[in-house]
């Protein structure tokens, strides 16, 4: 067993990974060019909330330290972002080009350079190896894999520990040797492959999921023009043994899901479908807008309170949220739009307290599936409120409840008359 093991980038991944690492007994360094960071978890803090984090920092003990300089290792993982570029939705690899570039004063024969970012099929190859070879050594005398990280967020350490496991090795003997750095905690299998496979993997398991959603937003456009409710559609078609549709909602959101896609399909001319399902799901917030404008039709000066900017339930992330599409589609068309997260602290837009949001609001727009939200009473928000409106795009909220309470209730997807 490697005794000593160097994780570059401590944010939602590769810090959970380095304690989790830490936990087994390796001697690990978390590097992050973010110093607040590095500070904050020398400190004993940790720079974000996951559950079950601070068992893993504190168990640590004297096996977790953080730092801003990378150093000697047996192993290197690196787990920095890998955005993508907002007008040309081409990836964003500058993180991912410094992090390898740090570990070539430092690589020596012998040692793994594990890649856990999410990229392009071909990138570990094509533009990691190469700046890894900077330092002299030629692959062969270091060993590189590529291990996509699986977790899901609110569940994420649950997840790297359960979940199966992809390793994709240059050669095999860098499979097997990463493979046996995940099986000191992963309790899933762990399946060894190619490197370019396992970059393509990752990003078509997400793919998968865009694509099915995308479906399931396609049906209950279809369906609310059908005048039935898809919400129940849904469950009966998955009721079949061979279907399984998600649901539909206000759009994709999250710093995966919305992303890979475009990843999958840089360096190729193929991927008509792929790329109308991002299209489709990107349309959605102009859709629920669309909805809105129908509820608010004869109200003037008209407010409209969000419910929920985090980009899915029970988290606090906000990236790529297609709520702040709508807020600012809804602001350019002239509706004031008050927001109430209770998950999220720091947001484009101000964030109320719930009497503030509902305060004079001529309709409540559900766009996360929070479970708060689900607890949430009617009849004291409805007093604050100056039309009882709510438009509720997760199929969150009890509509008997609100409806009781004096509320015009509309579900996205739901084409039967309210
Ligand atoms: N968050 C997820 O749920 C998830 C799941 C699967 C895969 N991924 C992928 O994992 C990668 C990391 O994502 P994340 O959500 O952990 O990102 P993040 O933004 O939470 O954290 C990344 C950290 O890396 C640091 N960093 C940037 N450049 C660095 C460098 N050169 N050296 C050291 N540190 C550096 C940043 O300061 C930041 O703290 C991405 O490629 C992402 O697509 C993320
Ligand atoms: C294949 C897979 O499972 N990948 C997961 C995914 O994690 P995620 O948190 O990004 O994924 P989701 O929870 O699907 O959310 C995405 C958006 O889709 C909306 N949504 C969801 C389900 C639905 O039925 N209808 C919807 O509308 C939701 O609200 C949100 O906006 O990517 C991570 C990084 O690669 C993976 O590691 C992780 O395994």
């Amino acid at each position: 067993m490697p005794k000593k093991i160097c994780v570059l980038g401590l944010g939602y991944i590769g810090l959970p990974t380095a304690l989790l690492l830490a936990n087994s007994g390796y001697s690990v360094t978390g590097v992050d060019i973010n110093e607040k960071v590095v500070k904050t978890l020398n400190s004993g803090e940790l720079p974000f909330k996951e559950p079950g984090l601070r068992e893993l920092l504190e168990n640590a003990g004297k096996n977790f330290t953080a730092k801003t300089q990378v150093e000697r290792a047996d192993v290197f993982i690196v787990a920095v972002p890998t955005p993508i570029e907002k007008f040309t939705k081409v990836s964003d690899l500058s993180y991912v080009r410094l992090a390898s570039e740090m570990i070539v004063p430092v690589l020596k024969q012998k040692n793994l350079v594990i890649l856990e970012s999410t990229v392009p099929p071909g990138t570990g190859e094509r533009l990691v190896i190469p700046i890894l070879e900077k330092s002299g050594l030629e692959i062969g005398d270091f060993y590189f894999a590529y291990c996509p990280e699986r977790a899901i967020p609110g569940r994420t350490l649950y997840e790297m520990v359960h979940n199966d496991r992809v390793v994709g090795g240059y050669d095999q003997l860098s499979g097997k040797l990463a493979k046996e750095v995940y099986a000191s905690f992963v309790k899933g299998e762990i399946h060894i492959t190619d490197l370019k496979t396992a970059e393509f993997v990752k990003l078509i398991e997400n793919t998968y999921r865009d694509v099915n959603i995308a479906l399931a937003n396609e049906f209950a456009l279809i369906a609310e023009e059908c005048g039935i409710d898809v919400w129940k559609a849904i469950e009966l078609a998955n009721r079949h043994p061979r279907v399984n549709i998600l649901n539909p909602g206000p759009g994709v959101g999250g710093h995966c899901i919305a992303i890979d896609p475009w990843f999958l399909t840089e360096h190729t001319t193929r991927g008509k479908l792929v790329l109308m399902a991002r299209d489709v799901n990107d349309y959605m917030p102009n859709y629920v807008l669309q909805n809105v404008r129908k509820m608010l039709e004869s109200i003037r000066d008209a407010t409209i309170t969000v419910f929920g900017v985090a980009y899915k339930g029970n988290v606090d992330d906000t990236r790529e949220t297609p709520a702040l599409k709508f807020i600012r589609l809804a602001k350019n068309e002239g509706y004031e739009v008050k927001c109430y997260d209770p998950y999220v602290s720091e947001f484009e837009f101000e964030l109320c307290s719930l009497e503030d949001a509902v305060r004079e609001s001529d309709c409540i727009v559900v766009m996360t599936d929070h479970s708060v939200f689900k607890e949430i009473d009617p009849n004291y928000v409805g007093k604050f409120m100056r039309h009882k409106q709510i438009l509720d795009t997760r199929n969150i909220v009890n509509r008997e409840k609100w409806n009781r309470a004096g509320f015009k209730v509309k579900v996205l997807g739901d084409g039967r008359k309210v």
